[in-house]
């Protein structure tokens, strides 16, 4: 009954479905045949001019919205990587397309992205406008890192040591300027070899290459300083290799022994040129070595039997000590450069307030204060500051921030009297007093 029921409304096709779709009995189209019959219906889809008009639209108008949309997004896309791409990443890039290796290809920044749309301006390798001279121990890396932070510097990444070795020296200025890395135009090229400040015939050699060059010189309070150079002998000596073993002859041993000890010469002058570790994660990176103290008995001296004799007196032969009397090397330099064209950098305040002595940097070299608190982050791990980058954080390697032996505080106060006349005469030569301790 109720089959038969549904049949019947099928057949007269009275439901009127909204949108003018209409079921309409097959015979009202013509001409009706005869085959036409009178029970079969048929789906007619109606639309009034009005309506199709303002689907018409309707559809326009969404297609516009989503064209627009399209092409907004892509130009904010745009202009965003355009100033992703300020001077420094440029710079960077342009550093980086030239000395790339695959290894540092997870050290690109963001605009590598678009590697199609970034146009390098010319860029070229320039001879430095401006030296890190020294003094070792005291920060040297840290503040080349860091000053790298601004749009207007380029960095040479490794110590040249150009002016200091003579087989470097004798290669001439273009083997020095190949060793430098791309810049723009109005960028700063650094370079720093912390062993310029104490050898004797730099100053002129780099007078002789730019008579105007500016000149940073770091220093911190000078028994640290002495402590820390210890530290690194001690760590370098314990992990230098040790001597064949069963040398047959001894004269063979004592020409490892002297190779070694011109090996050990050559990493004793030289800063570290490692540089940054990832958030204070550290590796040893030595491999294969063994302690040396017995090959090397000043290895196994504690600091207080170097720096002081059995008499009480200092040892102002130890080569850390030497180092820190700071007027001794300073005077040198100044012998051949205006006072004005050095600045001295506070190593211990750049440890503790790195921006405050980033900022005297900026307006010593002219250029603008770019480098700001955002920069950094205190590494409780690392026990200092550490770099922020766009592309991630960075600390210096281990080799920068070694845990120091524990000194004597009686050498301490020695040590810190006998430097107080020195200190003295670095005060005068610089016009500024450091205020270091004097026991
Ligand atoms: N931010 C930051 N991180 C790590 N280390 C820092 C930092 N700022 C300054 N320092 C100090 O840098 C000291 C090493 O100095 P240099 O880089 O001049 O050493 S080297 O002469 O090049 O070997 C190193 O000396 P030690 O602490 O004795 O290892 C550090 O005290």
């Amino acid at each position: 009954m109720t089959a038969k029921r549904k049949g019947d409304q099928l057949r007269d096709c009275p439901a009127k479905l909204p949108l003018d779709i209409l079921w309409l009995p097959k015979s009202v189209m013509r001409p009706a045949g005869p085959e036409i019959s009178h029970t079969d219906c048929i789906l007619v889809v109606g639309v009034s001019r009005p309506k199709l008009a303002a689907a018409f639209l309707t559809v326009i108008i969404v297609s516009l919205f989503l064209t627009f949309h399209v092409l907004y997004d892509g130009a904010v896309y745009n202009i965003q990587a355009a100033q992703a791409v300020s001077e420094h990443q440029l710079a960077f890039l342009a550093n980086r397309v030239t000395h790339l290796n695959p290894g540092d290809m997870n050290t690109i920044n963001h605009p590598m992205v678009f590697p199609n749309r970034v146009r390098f301006p010319k860029t070229r390798k320039r001879l430095p406008q401006t030296l890190i001279i020294g003094v070792r121990k005291c920060g040297t890396r840290a503040l080349l890192e860091m000053l790298y932070l601004h749009p207007r510097i380029q960095k040479a990444g490794g110590e040249v040591h150009f002016f200091d070795r003579d087989e470097n020296y004798l290669k001439g200025l273009e083997w020095y300027r190949k060793k430098m890395p791309h810049s723009f135009q109005g960028q700063i090229t650094i370079e720093k070899s912390p062993s310029y400040f104490v050898s004797p015939e730099v100053p002129e050699r780099v007078r002789a290459m730019n008579a105007s060059i500016k000149l940073l010189l770091i220093v911190r309070e000078p028994v640290t300083r002495a402590i820390s150079d210890y530290t690194q002998l001690r760590s370098h000596a314990a992990t230098a290799p040790l001597p064949l073993a069963n040398s047959p002859h001894p004269q063979q041993q004592a020409y490892h022994l002297s190779t070694q000890s011109k090996f050990l010469g050559v990493q004793l002058e030289n800063g570290d040129a490692n540089d940054l570790s990832n958030n204070g994660h550290t590796s040893t990176g030595v491999g294969n070595t063994q302690t040396t103290s017995s090959a090397f008995p000043s290895a196994s001296k504690s600091f207080e039997e170097l720096a002081i004799f059995p008499n009480g007196t200092v040892n102002e032969s130890y080569r850390p000590l030497i180092i820190s009397m700071y007027h001794l090397h300073l005077h040198r330099w100044l012998e051949v450069f205006p006072r004005e064209q050095l600045l001295v950098v506070n190593g211990d305040q750049l440890i503790e307030d790195p921006v405050s002595q980033l900022r005297r940097i900026e307006n010593f070299l002219g250029i603008e204060h770019r480098i700001n608190n955002m920069h950094f982050y205190f590494n409780e791990t690392k026990g200092f500051y550490c770099l922020r980058y766009d592309s991630g954080d960075r600390c210096l390697r281990e080799t920068k921030g070694r845990k120091h032996p524990h000194i004597d505080p009686l050498v301490v106060s020695k040590l810190r009297k006998f430097f107080a006349e020195h200190n003295q005469k670095f005060y005068e030569l610089v016009g500024q007093d450091l205020g270091w301790p004097e026991e």
